[in-house]
């Protein structure tokens, strides 16, 4: 699992470790990792006379910039340091005038012939988006052909929730010390710090066991995904009710079914108006047609998909609401759900809104939650009492309550934005609830498995369809199974 710790636990992990170490010492590790990895970035062979720019801010952010910028020149490569802020870490820059470095006053001339560019303005000291002096300077950087590794985080963007308030500047590369901290995994902020790579400092011992943030891994998702035993038959290995699709929208049915056949429950039960449509795509199908308490059987229940607005969805709902088994809600399903009537329910329940429809959900606006996507999920878990996946270009999902860790999904493409992909994956998720998994597991379970399908559906990157999600599902799960 790979885990992301919010800047006051951070902050108070490195106090605790620096007391035990010299002065200074906790800075070297960084530096010295920080150029190891400029190094790597380079190429071998290319220090020597390569040319490095340090964008230099006020704090020690900047100072692990000059630190690492007296390694670099000390192997030969020609380092210049622009000082943005009023003042520079009086040691880092000794360090890095001691090793032949200088400072110039003209950032432009140096960053038009530069090979690497450190941006050290701002780390997790920093407030607010580029104040309007680096603007200039880091659109420069980001303009010119040098590669542009961001010091422990891009500077501009907010560590904690991702967030961007104005200008923040755009790295190829992030490496980021001791911890991930959560904004590098979540977007906005995670799409400026490009490829990241973590340097252990030793804060391992002093971070806490609980993190704000966690991305599953393959072994993870293998961990927790079912596999039939010897002993299986289809009821035990949970049966899927899927509600969706309407005379409207009638292929949501059919995806959504497309994702349920694939996410490892044993049997799929449609209930919905197009029946004939899904059997047609789906022979394996049990479409029901009578009365909601004859349905027969069901694990969990997927409903939303495409069934539109009325009296009928609306009865169904409350059907569906009414069963004492995990539910998941999605798409139109999630305007006939309030808060109370999830709070009451006697099993747990899973949204899967997308940004639009959590702005809907949460009385706000479709860009508030993109900008603000962890807020918006931990809002959302806490009003409604459940588990919330909340889908987009970095999809998050939160416990019930809001305050436990955040699970980001590290899988995915933004060739998934495609209509119908978010209708696959109700269907996957609701399998793996009916199959056994707590809401949490089978929302990121699913998400992982879903952004996997996709880039293998995608290939070397080319348009794909819903269906083709679908398709690619179970090779996915192959490649997490026998990695
Ligand atoms: N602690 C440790 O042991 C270790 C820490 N390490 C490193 O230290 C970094 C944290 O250093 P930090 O605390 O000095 O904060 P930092 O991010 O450099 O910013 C500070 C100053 O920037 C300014 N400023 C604020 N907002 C701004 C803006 N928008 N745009 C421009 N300037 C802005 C503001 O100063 P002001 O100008 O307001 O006086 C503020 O005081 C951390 O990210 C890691 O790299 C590693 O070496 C490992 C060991
Ligand atoms: N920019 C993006 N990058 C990665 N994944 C995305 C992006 N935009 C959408 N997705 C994913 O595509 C799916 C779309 O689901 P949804 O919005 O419900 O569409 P639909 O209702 O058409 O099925 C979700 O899994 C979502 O996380
Ligand atoms: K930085």
């Amino acid at each position: 699992m790979r885990t992301a710790h919010p800047v006051e636990t951070v902050r108070a992990a490195e106090a605790e470790l620096m007391a035990l170490l010299p002065d200074g010492a906790l800075m070297r590790r960084a530096a010295a990792g920080l150029a190891a990895a400029c190094c790597s970035l380079l190429g071998k062979g290319r220090v020597y006379g390569s040319r490095v720019v340090l964008l230099v801010g006020s704090g020690d952010n900047g100072g692990d910039a000059l630190y690492a910028g007296a390694r670099l020149a000390r192997r030969g490569a020609g380092v210049t340091a622009v000082l943005l802020g009023g003042r520079a870490h009086g040691a880092g820059l000794a360090a890095l005038r001691a090793a032949g470095g200088r400072v110039t006053e003209d950032p432009y001339e140096a960053l038009a012939a530069a090979d690497l560019v450190l941006d050290g303005i701002t780390g997790i000291g920093g407030r607010g988006g580029l104040r309007p002096e680096a603007v200039p300077v880091a659109r420069a950087a980001r303009g010119s052909d040098a590669v542009v590794v961001a010091v422990d985080l891009p500077s501009g963007v907010d560590a904690d929730t991702g967030e961007v308030d104005g200008e923040a500047l755009r790295a190829d590369a992030t490496v980021t010390f001791g911890a991930y901290k959560p904004g590098l995994l979540v977007d906005p902020a995670r799409e400026y710090a490009g490829a990241l790579r973590l340097v252990d400092i030793g804060l391992g011992p002093y971070l806490p066991a609980i993190p704000g943030l966690e991305a599953l891994q393959h072994q993870d998702v293998a961990r927790l995904l079912p596999e039939p035993g010897a002993e299986s038959d289809k009821y035990r290995r949970g049966v899927v009710g899927v509600y969706a699709g309407s005379d409207r929208y009638r292929g949501a049915a059919v995806l959504a079914v497309a994702g349920a056949l694939r996410g490892g429950a044993g049997a799929v039960r449609y209930l919905g108006r197009v029946g004939d449509m899904v059997v047609r795509a789906h022979p394996e199908v049990l479409v029901h047609t009578g009365p909601w308490d004859a349905a027969g059987r069901v694990q969990a229940w997927v409903a939303g998909p495409g069934i539109g607005e009325g009296s009928d969805p609306e009865t169904a709902m409350g059907h569906v609401l009414a069963a004492d088994v995990p539910v998941l809600v999605d798409a139109d399903g999630l305007r006939h759900v309030t808060p109370g009537a999830v709070r009451e329910r006697s099993a747990p329940t899973l949204l899967t809104p997308h940004a639009g429809e959590a702005a809907a959900l949460l009385g706000t606006d479709r860009a508030a939650v993109e900008a603000g996507r962890l807020a918006a999920v931990r809002a959302l878990a806490a009003r409604y009492g459940a588990t919330v996946l909340l889908k987009g270009s970095t999809t998050l999902v939160c416990g019930p309550g809001g305050t436990g860790p955040v699970r980001v999904n590290p899988t995915g493409t933004p060739w998934l934005a495609t209509a119908g992909s978010g209708d696959v994956l109700s269907g996957l998720a609701g399998s793996l609830l009916a199959a056994g998994l707590d809401p949490v597991d089978a929302a990121s379970c699913a998400a992982y498995l879903h952004g996997l399908a996709a880039r293998r559906a995608a290939g070397a990157g080319g348009p794909i369809t819903a269906s083709g999600v679908a398709d690619a599902l179970p090779a996915a799960w192959r490649d997490i199974r026998e990695p």
